[in-house]
């Protein structure tokens, strides 16, 4: 019996899918209809053929390896850096895709030739390429390059950089985190790019054929000793042609996703954060068994960002707390908390934040008033039009017309983010994920997992060291992630709207966890949530059209100044 299921895709679609399926595999048929399989064996292990084939494994196993050292970088480039031209760079670098091989092979033996722009050069020393090997391997690295640096650079964009961003906040260098978060992440597409680049390189023809010659043994693989066959042993080379088919599939299989390999986790879960969705409120809802009426849902959604911060009027202090501008502590040359001034005209932000050492501050305003953008530049994400960020007593932005023009980056400030979704690496255990700060720093393996599992424990996490992220709810998650910026001893821990991904029922545990492990530590949290501030904040800034305001403990206007520009928007 049919299972009823929902339908994407309408049912005349496989009408014209199945004549695609046709045209590809009749000419397979044509051709398997035709093999003599009484002397396949025979044909396949002749001299010649495995002479070629051993010649055409070699060499695209070299190639391989060479697009694999150069399109990583570049495809790294191509989809991270910022640099005027690079469109126009990477058309030129993609060229080779839609470009005759044949073409390939004038324009590299007029380049590599004995005569050509680099070949002179090299003959003068002594090296002779053309209608070598190494022309070979030149020719199929040549057409093959592409096809690695489009498979992995798409795979980075779609990855997004919130990954790399978090392993910053951790102490992870650029290089760091590129050997242990970013490849790691991206390995099921470099392994299906290579997989593809193979196969190209096993089939290339035309620019083999124009820079290398066909000298069997040198230069002769495998698509070669099947055109040379076709023309006076058509029998072999239909058996050349089928062994050739059969690696492809093998090839072509292994580079395909699969549903159940573990990578194929990872992308779901990236493409889920692409979409920004983080984890809804119904699959935490339910992660957490927590309840998911439409009605909970509707509030939860005013709990997480609609709120007006004129709802933090209403609530009565828990204690006085000085008014940021008679803080003993702010504005002193030597205050160790935060002190930050940023301006970035672009996005109408001009505001300053102050947060005495030991203490935690809750950041409030409206929606698109600056705060994520306070945090961007505060950690080292964005760089302001103009500003000044001081850390723990130390310098680590200064930008302006007249500054010292000084830029920390994010790895060296000390301060680690957590944003509303935990971001747990999706590739590493959640010891490994906890310990991942430590280790940055140089602490040994051991150590480190010492002082994760310790850090586990103080968020009643230790019982998930074992899972990987995949396997955790929502909750169990945002411990984990509290664990990790706390085990990678940061000077400030800023924290953008940690709970308003959960569900309501989770969040008095998770602010309790929060209450306990930020005492006695430089804390911003932005929030929308009043029970955030009433309970985990010393101070409220809050930040508004009108410049930014200290309220008191609860979130009652205390009359303080404004901490911004008088003139400013903030
Ligand atoms: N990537 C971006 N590029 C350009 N402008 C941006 C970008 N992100 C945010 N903005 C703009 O910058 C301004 C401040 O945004 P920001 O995200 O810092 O506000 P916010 O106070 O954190 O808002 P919310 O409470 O909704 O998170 C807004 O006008 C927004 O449209």
């Amino acid at each position: 019996m049919m299972r009823a299921r929902f339908r994407t895709v309408p049912g005349w679609v496989l009408i014209p899918a199945l004549v695609g399926v046709l045209f590809v595999l009749l000419p397979l048929l044509g051709m398997l209809l035709r093999v003599d399989w009484a002397s396949l064996w025979g044909l396949l292990t002749s001299e010649s053929s495995l002479t070629a084939l051993g010649l055409s494994l070699r060499t695209a196993l070299i190639s391989t390896v060479l697009c694999v050292l150069l399109g990583c970088p570049l495809a790294l480039v191509l989809a991270r850096v910022q640099l005027p031209g690079l469109r126009i760079l990477r058309s030129l670098v993609l060229l080779p895709l839609v470009l005759p091989p044949v073409v390939g092979g004038i324009a590299l033996l007029y380049t590599f030739g004995r005569l050509g722009l680099v070949g002179q050069q090299l003959e003068a020393l002594g090296v002779s390429i053309a209608f070598s090997t190494s022309a070979v391997v030149l020719a199929q690295t040549f057409v093959a390059l592409p096809f690695l640096v489009v498979s992995l650079e798409g795979a980075l964009r779609t990855m997004g950089t919130r990954y790399e961003e978090v392993a910053a906040g951790l102490g992870a260098s650029p290089t760091v985190a590129l050997r242990r978060v970013t490849l790691p992440l991206v390995a099921p597409a470099i392994a299906s790019g290579a997989a593809l680049s193979f196969a190209r390189c096993l089939g290339e023809f035309g620019a083999t054929l124009t820079f290398a010659g066909s000298m069997q043994g040198v230069t002769r693989t495998l698509p070669l000793e099947i055109y040379l066959q076709r023309e006076t042993d058509p029998d072999a080379a239909i058996a050349l042609s089928l062994l050739l088919v059969l690696v492809a599939v093998a090839v072509v299989g292994f580079s395909a996703p699969s549903r159940r390999r573990r990578g194929a986790g990872f992308r779901a879960g990236l493409s889920g954060w692409v979409r920004g969705a983080g984890r809804s409120a119904r699959g935490v809802a339910e992660a957490d068994g927590a309840a998911t009426s439409p009605a909970q849902a509707r509030g939860a959604d005013a709990e997480r960002g609609n709120c007006d911060s004129s709802r933090f009027e209403g609530l009565s202090g828990l204690g006085e707390v000085p008014n940021l501008q008679a803080s003993p502590a702010a504005g002193r040359e030597g205050h160790n908390g935060l002190e930050a001034r940023v301006v970035l005209e672009s996005r109408g932000v001009d505001a300053e934040l102050r947060a005495d050492r030991g203490q935690t501050v809750a950041l409030v305003g409206p929606n698109g008033v600056g705060k994520s953008t306070m945090f961007a530049v505060i950690s080292g994400l964005l760089a302001p039009d103009r500003g000044r960020v001081r850390v723990a007593g130390n310098d680590v932005v200064d930008l302006g017309e007249s500054s010292r023009g000084k830029w920390t980056p994010a790895h060296r400030r000390g301060v680690a983010l957590m944003a509303q979704e935990p971001l747990l690496f999706p590739h590493l255990s959640v010891l490994e994920n906890v310990a991942f700060g430590a280790r940055c720093k140089g602490l040994g393996r051991d150590a480190s997992r010492r002082s994760a599992l310790r850090w586990l424990g103080e968020t009643n996490a230790e019982g998930f060291a074992d899972r990987y992220p995949e396997q955790l709810s929502g909750g169990q998650a945002q411990r984990v992630a509290i664990a990790r910026v706390l085990a990678a001893e940061p000077e400030l821990v800023l924290l953008d709207e940690p709970l308003s991904a959960l569900d309501i029922s989770a969040r008095p545990e998770i602010r309790k966890v929060l209450k306990r492990v930020l005492a006695e530590r430089t804390a911003v949290i932005i929030t929308h949530d009043p029970d955030d501030v009433a309970e985990l904040a010393d101070h409220t800034v809050r930040l508004g059209s009108a410049g930014s305001k200290q309220l008191d403990r609860g979130g009652t206007d205390s009359g303080g100044s404004s901490a911004g520009s008088s003139t400013a928007r903030v």
